[in-house]
């Protein structure tokens, strides 16, 4: 296969963009019925970042970082880019350098399926990384392979001009075409959560305010005694 830079102009609205980083990647990945987050494996190299931003995609060949230098021209303020490899990688295909390049592009932070190096430069200048591994392992800049074009990072299936979320849990993708959508539900369920929260820290139980009593019922529970009588109601004697 012929290897590409695709110019891409595609994108999401700055506003859903931000609506969708606020609520986080937990919300998100829940608004969009459980789907589109990267495998677990994938871990921030600092805590506390929170970013979202149109996906500029990168393909490259496993410990050769070619392809994310040609990536960063494509790259436009409030992007972030996303590294897949052609095969398994743990190699530090990325560090301080590549990350002062970036930023000075504005671009939010970077999603590796492969290795990061550098990670304490890295959260000194403030630039988030989600990767597989920290590894000091060097990489070469001698192989082909492609910019924005459709890759499947840790599991997850990433488009050029998806959005991604990234926080402490993780990296979510959420579709180009299902981004308005999911940044009128996920703020839906940030208020539905908050509700409960109050009702919790008003001591109310879950399970009156979830109503998860009728699907215990439903579920055959019964309530007994230490002798295994059943119990007219739940309340501890
Ligand atoms: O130089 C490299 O290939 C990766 C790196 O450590 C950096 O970007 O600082
Ligand atoms: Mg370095």
């Amino acid at each position: 296969m012929a290897h590409v830079v695709v110019v891409n102009d595609q994108g999401p609205d700055e506003e859903i963009v931000s609506v969708l980083g606020e609520s986080g990647v937990a919300t998100v990945t829940e608004a969009m019925g459980r789907t589109g987050l990267l495998d677990p494996c994938i871990r921030p190299i600092y805590r506390g970042a929170r970013i979202a931003g149109r996906a500029v995609t990168v393909l490259s060949q496993a410990g050769d970082n070619l392809m994310i230098h040609a990536a960063i021209e494509q790259c436009r303020p409030g992007d972030v880019m996303v590294v897949a490899t052609m095969s398994p990688s743990t190699d530090g295909m990325f560090g301080d350098l590549l990350g002062t390049a970036l930023k000075a592009r504005g671009v939010v932070g970077l999603v590796i399926d492969a290795g990061c190096r550098d990670v304490s430069d890295l959260q000194e200048m403030g630039f988030p990384v989600w990767s597989r591994a920290v590894s000091a392992m060097g990489t070469v800049k001698a192989t082909a392979g492609s910019v924005n074009v459709p890759v499947v990072v840790a599991g997850a299936y990433v488009r050029p001009g998806d959005v991604i979320v990234a926080d402490d849990d993780g990296v979510v993708v959420v579709p180009l075409e299902l981004a308005k959508e999911t940044a009128v539900l996920a703020p839906q369920r940030t208020e539905s959560e908050a509700e409960k929260r109050d009702r919790f820290q008003n001591g109310e139980l879950s399970l009156d305010v979830m109503n998860l009593r009728t699907t215990l019922t439903s579920l055959g529970v019964r309530y007994v005694d230490e002798q295994g009588q059943v119990l007219p109601d739940a309340s501890p004697r």
